[in-house]
This record gives C-alpha cells, structure tokens and sequence, in this order.
C-alpha cells in the first residue's frame, strides 16, 4: 500500500534549488533509506514530509506530497506531525528526567491522567527496546544516558505520540558500532507497525535494512527500487558509480 507520494516536487532555498521534479512513492510498513552523496537533498526531502521546511525563511515548494492521499500543504502542521514523527541525527532530548521526555509530547497533546501517561511511556519505551535499560532509573535525567541510549529514547519519544510514519535522519551517525546495531535492530522490528523513511550516509546500513532505496544526486531522483535491485542491478550508470565507490 502507498503510505506517501511525492508529485513534482520542487522546492527552493531563495534562488537555489535544492530538490528538481522528484516523484516518489514510499509504501506502508516499509523501510524506505535516502541515500546520494552530502548536499543532494535527502534531508530537505525527509523535512518536507512532515513540513520542518515551513519554518526556513525563503524556503519555496512546487508540486505536492500526500500522506495517506491527503494533500499536507491542506493539513494542520500539528496534526500532520503527531502523524508523521521525526528522529534527529544528534539526540536532542530535553534537559528533564526519561519519564517527563516521553511524557511531553502526550502532555502537550492533552493527556493528563496519570495512569494513561505512565501506560504511555512503558509501551513507548518497550517499542524502542529500552525499557528494561532505565525502567528503575525513570526519572533520573534523560542526558546522564550513553549516546546510543539516548538515541532510542529519542525513538520512544517519537513514538509516544503514536505516529504512524517515522522519518529518520542519519539516526546512527553519531553512535558507536554497537547503539548502531541495537537502533538498526531497533528499525527493522518497527517496520511491522510504522512507515519508516531513513537518510543515510552509509550504504551498507542501507543495505542491512532498507526495503526500498532512493538514490539522489544533485537535488534529483536517480533512482528508486527494492535495494537489492539498487545494490546489485541499478538501471542508471550514476547509481552503479556511487554504490561501486566511484564518487562519494
Ligand atoms: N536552510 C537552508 N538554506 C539554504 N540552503 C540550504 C538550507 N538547507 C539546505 N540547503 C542546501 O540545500 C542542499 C541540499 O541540502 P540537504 O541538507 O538536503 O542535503 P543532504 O543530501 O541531506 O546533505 P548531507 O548528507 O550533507 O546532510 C545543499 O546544497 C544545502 O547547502
């Protein structure tokens, strides 16, 4: 099923344009990696989705991205985010105990009962298999966590507002070999229940995890497909130079 298409997209920072004509389907409960060398647009495009680019002044788009067959530009940006949530390259959690991190984004959506929060958080916890780690430690401060645990507190965080897209920018860049493993591992159980969109600069996480990729280059699609497919037979000879190395 598709869970996002993107029509004709352009989209312009001032006068450069950082994205050109990208049509592009993301299906449901798929794992959907971004990937081209630095500067080619993979982040501008993930920010689109849940419109962070509303908020970068001289930014302008064409063309149309649905989610779920409805136009975002016409949605409400709150409603839109609650459905479409975003993990960050950098854990950026708030400077607060666990239990009030994962707390927050129900609270400031109105749910106040106590019980119902503290049912939240277990859940949003376990989803990002994180909960046995901190589950005595709740409201000691989320920033005393290694990297990578902050990193998957991050992902409860996002999860807590019970999305049902997940965009994901270069979430492992930043974390060790080993919080690396446990977030892809992490990724790929999620997929059963989540639409999951993740950039990537490392194309053997694309490989270890993505269903689908979409290869970009100088703000174009070059290609998208089932990632063996891209890996091992790409249809267009600037895919097959970038995955062979050739040019980073
Ligand atoms: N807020 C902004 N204002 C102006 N130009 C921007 C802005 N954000 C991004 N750009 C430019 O748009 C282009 C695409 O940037 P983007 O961050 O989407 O690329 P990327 O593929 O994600 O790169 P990287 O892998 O280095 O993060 C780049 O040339 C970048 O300099």
């Amino acid at each position: 099923m598709d869970k996002i298409k993107v029509e004709g997209l352009n989209l312009f920072y001032g006068s450069y344009q950082a994205l050109k004509s990208i049509d592009l389907t993301i299906r449901a409960r798929e794992i959907t990696a971004l990937i081209g060398p630095s500067g080619c647009g993979k982040s501008t495009l993930l920010k689109s989705i849940n419109r962070m680019n509303d908020l970068v002044e001289g930014c302008r788009l064409e063309g149309t991205i649905e989610v779920d067959g409805r136009n975002i530009a016409d949605l409400d940006v709150n409603g839109l985010r609650k459905q479409v949530g975003m993990v960050f390259q950098k854990p950026n959690l708030f400077p607060m105990s666990i239990y009030d991190n994962i707390a927050y984004g129900p609270r400031t959506h109105g749910v106040k009962n106590k019980k119902e929060l503290d049912r939240i958080v277990e859940r949003s916890l376990r989803q990002a298999a994180i909960w046995d780690e901190v589950k005595d430690n709740l409201k000691k401060s989320a920033l005393a966590l290694s990297g990578g645990q902050q990193q998957r507190l991050c992902i409860a965080r996002a999860l807590a507002i019970e999305p049902d897209v997940l965009l994901m920018d270069e979430p492992t860049s930043a974390l060790d070999p080993i919080s690396t493993a446990k977030v892809e591992q992490l990724v790929q159980t999620l997929k059963k229940e989540y639409t999951i969109v993740i950039v990537t600069h490392n194309m053997q996480q694309a490989l270890r995890i993505a269903d689908r990729t979409a290869f970009f280059l100088q703000g174009e699609l070059v290609e998208c497909d089932q990632t063996d497919v891209i890996f091992n037979s790409p249809s267009d000879a600037r895919t097959e130079d970038y995955i062979r190395g050739r040019f980073g």
